[in-house]
């Protein structure tokens, strides 16, 4: 099985329950769901042209739509080579559900890494027992993909961007209609940093007794 790698890079996990933990991210590309906010559009296009040779992704310094394959193997070789510390690895994207991520997972994990995955939970999950699972459901995207139940109910975390009221009117739907587990963690992230999103995160967070992720890496200027 070959991934299509975008990036991996060292870091501190600045989203959801992890928030503060060192990890490695591994970034894969393609993603059809079409959030107009995304942090990430240079990973939607799984582009042919754009695909490189391994070495042209690694240590890669600014976002780009370049892309190599990479074997579960290759990666933990690659892990070893840039020296690496964090034992939590992030799988992320792009939409990284869109692969069978089983095989990375047992290669990780017989390493003994710990893995998460940042999914928007439009695709069936394939991923190992232990990975913890964190959805982030997108609404009425212009891909036009829905939630799946069986995502909202594998969730370890369910981490939902808002910016306005209506989109926790459309989430407390969705957790009406597809309901999470009774220990799921549930978070708001305000989108992109903005102020009316941040104080209606809050102030719905307190509510709720939800949690609030506010993407700690913008505020800390790090990957
Ligand atoms: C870039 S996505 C990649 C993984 C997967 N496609 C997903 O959406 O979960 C990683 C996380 O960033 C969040 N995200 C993306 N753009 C954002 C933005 N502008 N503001 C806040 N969160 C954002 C997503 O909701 C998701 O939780
Ligand atoms: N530091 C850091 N934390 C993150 N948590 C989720 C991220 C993502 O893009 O999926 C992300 C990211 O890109 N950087
Ligand atoms: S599902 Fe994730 S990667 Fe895809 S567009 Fe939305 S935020 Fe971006
Ligand atoms: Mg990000």
């Amino acid at each position: 099985m070959q991934y299509p790698l975008n990036e991996v890079f060292e870091t501190i996990q600045g989203e959801g329950v992890y928030t503060g933990v060192p990890a490695i991210f591994v970034r894969l590309q393609g993603c059809p769901v079409g959030c107009p906010w995304c942090d990430t559009q240079h990973t939607w296009d799984l582009d042919p042209e754009q695909q490189v040779a391994p070495s042209g992704i690694i240590g890669k310094l600014t976002a780009s739509a370049t892309w190599a394959e990479f074997s579960a193997s290759q990666l933990l070789a690659l892990f070893k080579a840039q020296n690496y510390h964090a034992k939590h690895v992030v799988i992320t994207g792009g939409e990284p559900a869109m692969f069978d991520l089983r095989p990375l997972a047992a290669e990780l994990e017989s390493a003994g890494y710990r893995l998460q995955i940042e999914t928007s939970g439009t695709f069936e999950l394939r991923v190992s027992p232990q990975t913890w699972v964190t959805v982030s459901p997108k609404l009425d995207m212009p891909g036009g993909y829905l939630v799946r139940p069986d995502c909202m109910k594998r969730a370890n975390e369910i981490k939902y961007p808002v910016a306005m009221q209506k989109h926790i009117d459309a989430f407390d739907h969705l957790l009406k209609t597809c309901p999470p587990r009774a220990d799921a963690i549930i978070a708001l992230q305000p989108i992109s940093q903005r102020p009316r999103a941040t104080e209606l995160a809050i102030k719905t967070c307190i509510e709720r007794n939800w949690r609030l992720s506010v993407q700690l890496h913008k505020y800390l200027n790090i990957e």
